[in-house]
């Protein structure tokens, strides 16, 4: 792929070029590591490092254009483009080079502080049923087709985005799901990408290391729905959320409501039945009213639910298609259960955030006679900590606390952050400190009795523990089993 420097730029409305504009770019790069001869070097101020003090390594590697937003010298033979925001300007850059390829595609976007690589599961297994060719971007994995990748982020960045997209293009795809994070909106990753349908789950308090106020955070979020509002032709939304109105407020497409409370909700469900093994529910839509069944248990799995069931709406599907491809569903580390025969529950949910845990809880709580133990830790958003020590002590008979992905900091610093919300809430709650996760779990499979629900949250699916520099193997599922099938 190959693309003359004037054209490649024309999208960018802001710049300063000094050089020459008939170069031949052979490729896109922000990162200098990856640089190849005939790149375009984009230097991004980020939060590690500043990629303007890489054009030395850029030029060495065979770029001669880059793109900035700070004044820098470099050879004369260097044709440099200074542009108001770098991160804004990749996103555009890439999108031409690429050939515009979310126009080629049908672009779902999945948005919310919760819920959103479920529902991005549901939709792309309701998309399937009705034999559309659907790609994933998530959490969990960019799912390609005959190829997966393991996710940098939940939300690609705009390269890697834009790049992916055009093999989706290429590769005769039809749709995307995606999940849209907060990051990606405040940071350019989905800018220029024209989506078709979006989705708002939820929005609880969140991301603050990042976002600092609630305001915003909703302004994040809201940006999401003033993009799709360029392109879109669909949004569903979760019309039970308090922050609904504000979404609605923002938005410039059809607009499609479900929820259970809100009796005028477009989607409602009612009736719900929920059980160790999923739920069981009425769906009353605009195509008529059936009865749902769904593997994943709790009732905000059915609000996830209903979100899919409004996206397969807007895409002309049946009900019948919806209902059965919804009554197969899976998503890995979503409330899953371990079986090895015990005599009490265990769950693995990737329960991360104060109204995750709560949620997950609140289903615990509900599926269970006896007593509810919960495993957890925390990660880097020091925001949570407390919060999630709040929920645990209020939700659950006794928690153990122990390390998630701990990166730099010192786990029992983490730990001691979740007591203080503790010792907030419950100075008498039982609680123990276990900074092994793996012995952490295997505390609360022994102590655990005929009857009780033993909830190990926040890693779900992850195959690693980040602690320091490294990633070392832990999967929650798979330690659990061990533990189990070993005997305790
Ligand atoms: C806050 C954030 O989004 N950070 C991401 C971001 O870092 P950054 O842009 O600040 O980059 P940086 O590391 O400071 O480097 C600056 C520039 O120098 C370049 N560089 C760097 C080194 C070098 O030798 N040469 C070079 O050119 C880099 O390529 C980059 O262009 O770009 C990096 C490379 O793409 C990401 O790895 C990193 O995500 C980190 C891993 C991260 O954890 N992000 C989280 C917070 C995140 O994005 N989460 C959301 C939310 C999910 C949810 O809702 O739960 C998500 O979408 O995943
Ligand atoms: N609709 C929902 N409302 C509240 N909590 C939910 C909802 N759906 C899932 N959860 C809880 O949040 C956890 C994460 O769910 P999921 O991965 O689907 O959300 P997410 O938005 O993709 O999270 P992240 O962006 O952090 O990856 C689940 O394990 C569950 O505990």
């Amino acid at each position: 792929m190959e693309m003359v420097l004037r054209e490649l730029i024309k999208d960018l409305k802001e710049k300063r070029v000094e050089g020459r504009q008939d170069l031949v770019i052979r490729g896109i790069e922000c990162d200098s590591r990856k640089v190849e001869e005939g790149f375009l070097f984009v230097c991004i101020p980020g939060f590690n490092f500043d990629g303007h003090k890489f054009i030395p390594e850029a030029i060495k590697r065979g770029s001669r254009v880059v793109v900035v937003e700070k004044d820098v010298k470099t050879a004369k033979d260097v044709t440099v483009i200074k542009v108001p925001n770098t991160r804004y300007a990749l996103a555009v850059l890439a999108n031409r080079f690429y050939g515009y390829p979310s126009k080629k595609l049908q672009v779902v976007g999945i948005a919310g502080t919760n819920g959103k690589t479920t529902t991005t599961y549901l939709v792309r297994d309701v998309l399937k049923k009705a034999g559309k060719k659907v790609a994933l971007f998530g959490t969990i994995e960019y799912d390609l087709g005959n190829r997966t990748l393991p996710a940098s982020t939940t939300t690609p960045q705009s390269l890697e985005l834009q790049a992916m997209l055009n093999e989706l293009v290429n590769k005769e795809f039809e749709y995307v799901v995606m999940e849209v994070s907060t990051h990606a909106t405040v940071l350019d990753r989905v800018t220029g990408c024209e989506f078709d349908i979006g989705v708002f789950t939820n929005i609880s308090r969140d991301h603050m290391d990042f976002h600092k106020t609630m305001e915003n955070y909703l302004e994040a979020e809201i940006k999401f729905f003033r993009l799709l509002s360029r392109t879109g032709r669909r949004a569903v939304i979760n019309i039970d959320d308090p922050y609904a109105e504000h979404i609605i407020k923002n938005t410039r497409t059809e607009i499609l409501t479900y929820g259970i409370n809100d009796k005028n909700a477009d989607i409602r469900a009612f009736d719900i039945k929920v059980s160790k093994t999923g739920s069981r529910f009425n769906v009353i839509t605009p195509l008529g009213e059936t009865v749902f069944y769904l593997r994943l248990p709790g009732r905000y799995n059915v609000y996830n639910a209903l979100a899919a069931v409004g996206v397969g709406i807007s895409e002309g599907l049946n009900l019948n298609e919806i209902r059965e491809a919804i009554a197969h569903a899976s998503v890995p580390g979503r409330f899953e259960r371990i079986d090895c025969g015990q005599s009490f529950d265990v769950i693995v949910d990737y329960a991360h955030t104060p109204d995750a845990l709560q949620k997950a809880l609140e289903t615990a709580r509900g599926l269970s006679e006896g007593r509810i133990i919960v495993v957890f830790g925390c990660g880097d958003d020091k925001d949570r900590r407390p919060l999630m020590g709040v929920v645990a002590a209020r939700m659950s008979d006794i928690a153990i606390l122990t390390s998630d992905n701990s990166r730099n900091e010192e786990p029992s610093e983490i730990i001691s952050d979740i007591e203080s919300g503790i010792k907030k809430v419950d100075n008498s709650f039982q609680y123990l400190v276990i900074e092994d996760r793996f012995e952490a779990i295997t505390q609360a499979l022994e102590m655990a009795k005929e009857g009780d629900l033993v909830l190990i949250a926040g890693k779900g699916h992850e195959e690693y523990q980040i602690i320091k520099d490294r990633k070392i193997p832990f999967n929650d599922r798979k330690v659990a089993e061990r533990i189990l099938k070993n005997g305790l």
